[in-house]
């Protein structure tokens, strides 16, 4: 066995027997209950299930378990009033002094342009670079938040629904760079058939626990009609 294999079998995390839950004035209300999950090097993961079930609170949970994973959010949480290349830098504010984040900002190298201008070509939005990002439709804002993640240069992606403003094809064209970036990627999502299309392990919840965590090989899109 090749040096490469035994490390995708490394576990990146592992939850045992823990209650995930967000706080509502001073009392905690569980979310999902008795979850046990550990996560391998190497493992392309779909999140499924109804609105609500708890996939956001579960990416949560694994972007502060992992370190400093790529992380894609629901909510693109852009900055507004800045650029487009100004809002893809920011993948990479923990990894500098404020200072030196400052300094970039205000006036980035070539090197950090000609990067930024890599990763906007693979979203198709380089030629947006210099606009600011509330000029953006949704779909293009979508893509910008994906651009940050990617910047970020992680071996793990989080991905939080990171398609569902874009069309199906370009979804698939994303989501190859998505996959090519990244050694591990576990992504919440509506598309069932998406899910399939890249996914080695589906993880379904339902009524606050898993209800399904199976190889891919091993489920049809049927199959998940029960989470429904
Ligand atoms: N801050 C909060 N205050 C109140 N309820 C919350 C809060 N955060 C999460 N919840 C509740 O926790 C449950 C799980 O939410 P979560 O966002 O994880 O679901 P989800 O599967 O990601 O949903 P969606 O597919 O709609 O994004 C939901 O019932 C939601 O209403």
């Amino acid at each position: 066995m090749s040096s490469v294999t035994n490390e995708q079998l490394l576990p990146i995390v592992s939850i045992e027997n823990e209650q995930l839950s967000y706080a509502s004035g001073k009392k905690a209300q569980p979310v999902l209950s008795d979850l046990n999950l550990t996560i391998q090097a190497g493992e392309r993961i779909a999140l499924v299930g109804k609105s609500g079930c708890g996939k956001s609170t579960l990416l949560r949970h694994l972007r502060s378990s992992l370190k400093e994973p790529a992380w894609c959010p629901q909510d693109p949480g852009l900055v507004p009033m800045l650029s487009v290349l100004h809002n893809i830098y920011m993948g990479k504010l923990n990894q500098y002094s404020w200072i030196t984040n400052l300094f970039h900002l205000i006036r980035p190298s070539n090197e950090i342009k000609l990067d930024i201008q890599a990763v906007a070509q693979q979203l198709e939005i380089a030629n947006l670079l210099q606009n600011s990002v509330d000029q953006l439709s949704g779909g293009q804002q979508q893509r910008v938040a994906l651009g940050r993640a990617l910047y970020q240069q992680s071996d793990v992606f989080l991905g939080d629904e990171p398609l569902s403003a874009v069309d199906e094809l370009q979804a698939k064209r994303l989501l190859d760079h998505i996959l090519s970036a990244h050694e591990t990627a576990i992504i919440a999502l509506h598309d069932v058939n998406l899910a399939f299309s890249f996914a080695t392990r589906i993880i379904g919840l339902k009524d606050g626990q898993i209800e399904i965590d199976q190889a891919t090989t091993e489920l049809t899109p049927d199959d998940l009609m029960r989470l429904y």
